[in-house]
């Protein structure tokens, strides 16, 4: 009988130490923070559901922060980017006035020595108005200045600096200021967005632009959304996806080659889902034909405001491009109503007279100045910062 119950504790004893090794084994093979992970938690990213993808309209909507970090596994908590802080819109061109000041200062400081200097006879007119020419301010505006100044200087007789300066400072903002609001509009409509359309040739700074544009909005407060209607070219709506990216601004996207209005329709009706203030739409603008480009632009608008009105078609205009870029906006206004110009690329060139040109010729003001490659050299257009930059 002992030697039974001896048995039957040693047999017990045995199975509780083999029982106890392969625990332990057991435990050590699981990961500390492992043994926490819910069981329901999937390995497998959750498919969209089915409302989501039809109040996206089937765009390619890539919200940043949706996106899971490239490399990581599935499991984690997608990373939130960093959302950047761009700054508000007011003050933007007087932080930016070293940079006009260095590319325009040049016309500023010709200008000034020749009206000051003692003999200010026909040559130095005719040099005058040379000069202003050169800059791209036009004909007509540089024989008006001209004449202006002219009848000024023999009235009151001056030469001295800062007397012939505030002469000149007059005439050329006279040239420059305009009638029309030169505001941007942004603001929504009820529970609709304001819609822009950016429309231009490719090259003259349309995307880039467009996401500037969403920064000073999302600096002043605004939340936007982003239509990468220039389907033309993959690259455009990848760089304007960056662009978005940034800000946290969804960016409203299909694949190459795919109807630009449809793009921007549903850029639209994301906006109005989302109660988003403002609306971008960053449209093609290859130069193909002006009929293939009136009906491009014609489609996109017609198609947009079955959902809601245009508020602006912004021109993007390169400065640099001269008599050429004059020659393309010509014809853009002819297809589009044109309400604003956002004039690009003004850091890098002397001939900021483009800006009476091209408002003389159009009709319609600038509103936007491009100073830069940076994220954040887009700038409200204010015609007194701008002739102070030019004259020092
Ligand atoms: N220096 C300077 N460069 C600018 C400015 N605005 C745009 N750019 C540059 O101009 C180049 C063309 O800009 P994009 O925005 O790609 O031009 P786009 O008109 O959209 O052309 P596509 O993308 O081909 O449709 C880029 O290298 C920009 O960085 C500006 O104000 N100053």
């Amino acid at each position: 009988m002992e030697i039974y119950l001896l048995a039957g504790l040693a047999i017990v004893v045995v199975l509780l130490a083999v029982g106890g090794f392969y625990l332990v084994r057991t435990r050590r093979s699981v990961a500390p923070g492992e043994e926490e992970t819910p069981p329901e938690v999937t390995r497998e990213p959750k498919p969209a559901a089915p409302e989501d993808r039809e109040k996206d309209g089937g765009a390619d909507l890539l919200p940043p922060a949706q996106a899971p970090p490239a490399g990581e596994g599935a499991t984690a908590a997608p990373a939130e980017p960093e959302l950047e802080t761009p700054p508000p819109s007011a003050g933007r061109m007087v932080r930016l006035r070293a940079r006009l000041a260095r590319s325009q200062s040049a016309l500023g400081q010709g200008l000034l020595n020749l009206l000051s200097s003692s003999s200010l006879d026909e040559d130095a007119w005719e040099e005058i108005e040379d000069t202003l020419i050169t800059a791209d301010i036009g004909v007509a505006s540089a024989t008006q200045i001209v004449e202006n100044l002219r009848t000024k200087v023999k009235v009151l007789g001056t030469r001295d600096h800062d007397e012939v300066r505030a002469l000149l400072r007059e005439e050329l903002l006279a040239q420059i200021r305009t009638e029309a609001e030169r505001g941007v509009r942004t603001a929504p409509h009820g529970d609709r967005p304001a819609v822009i359309m950016v429309v231009g040739v490719n090259g003259t700074g349309k995307t880039t632009t467009t996401g500037k544009l969403a920064r000073v909005l999302v600096g002043d407060g605004r939340s936007v959304v982003l239509g990468a209607a220039d389907t033309f070219r993959a690259a455009a709506s990848e760089q304007l996806q960056t662009w978005g990216s940034r800000v946290g601004a969804p960016v409203v996207r299909k694949e190459e080659g795919a109807d630009p209005a449809s793009v921007a329709f549903d850029a639209v009706a994301r906006g109005i889902d989302d109660g988003a203030d403002t609306v971008i739409i960053d449209t093609a603008g290859r130069l193909h034909t002006k009929t293939g480009l009136m009906d491009e632009l014609g489609k996109v608008k017609r198609v947009v405001e079955k959902k809601s009105q245009v508020d602006e078609v912004l021109l993007v205009l390169d400065a640099t491009t001269g008599q050429n870029g004059l020659r393309q906006a010509r014809v853009f206004a002819e297809v589009v109503n044109v309400t604003g110009i956002a004039l690009t690329k003004l850091d890098g060139t002397a001939k900021g007279g483009i800006i009476v040109q091209v408002q003389r010729e159009l009709g319609v003001p600038v509103k936007l100045v491009g100073l830069g490659e940076g994220p954040d050299d887009l700038a409200p257009f204010d015609p007194e910062v701008f002739v102070d930059a030019i004259l020092g």
